[in-house]
């Protein structure tokens, strides 16, 4: 018999995945807040939202930012302060899913063709995130409500690197040649303001 799962059908991939958008960070090499900082136009948080509004029914933020809530899109402060880690628990805990979808919100070209390719692979795994030659990229990246324990724990003894719990749980990473064209701009953040300015040259030209 052939085996037919949810997350091989290109219709339903993102169904029943909860998109959060962590926007709790100091922003503190940016020296303003990046979640706000404007990109041809429009903030980089409305760009991730935008993209995430395309493709996900539920979306919640991680981080006290009521400035950036709207209806059906509301704002949850971290149940542990202080980190990304811990912005990456508050946004599964508080999840109605079983997976979400994780993106910072400093991202000016986020691809809803990465993030489904993502989620299509997370069939027997509780980690689906991409490994390039940049590195790992654990806040663009899907994750089971099976990692909450796990997390926890780190949290609970002060640990704060995100990988540090996936020894623990089925991780599923996937290389360069597994991802769409277009990732290397589509996982590019920004975190200075020599970065931001890089970015012109990326534009469309007028
Ligand atoms: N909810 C939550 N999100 C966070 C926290 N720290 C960082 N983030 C988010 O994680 C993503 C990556 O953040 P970083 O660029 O590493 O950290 P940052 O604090 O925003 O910036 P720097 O102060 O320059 O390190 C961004 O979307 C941040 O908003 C946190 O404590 N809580």
């Amino acid at each position: 018999m052939l085996e037919h799962t949810e997350t091989n059908d290109p219709s339903r991939v993102t169904e029943q995945v909860t998109g959060v958008i962590l926007a709790g960070g100091k922003s503190s090499r940016m020296g303003r807040d990046k979640a706000t900082l404007e990109v041809e136009g429009v903030a980089l948080f409305e760009r991730v939202l935008g993209v995430f509004q395309r493709i996900f029914s539920d979306i919640l933020i991680a981080g006290e930012r009521p400035d950036l809530a709207r209806p059906g899109v509301c704002c949850h402060p971290d149940i542990y302060p202080g980190s990304a880690l811990g912005g990456l628990y508050t946004g599964l805990f508080e999840a109605d899913s079983d997976w979400i979808f994780v993106a910072p919100c400093d991202l000016p070209f986020p691809d809803p063709n990465l993030i489904k390719a993502l989620l299509r692979l997370r069939d027997g795994y509780d980690v689906v995130l991409p490994r390039t030659g940049q590195g790992l990229d654990p806040l663009f990246a899907c994750y089971r409500k099976s990692c909450l324990e796990p997390m926890r724990r780190l949290l609970d003894n002060r640990r704060y690197r995100i990988f540090d719990f996936y020894d623990q749980v089925r991780v599923r990473y996937v290389d360069e040649h597994e991802l769409p064209e277009g990732w290397r701009q589509a996982l590019l953040n920004v975190n200075t303001p020599e970065e931001f300015q890089d970015l012109e040259d990326l534009l469309p030209k007028p």
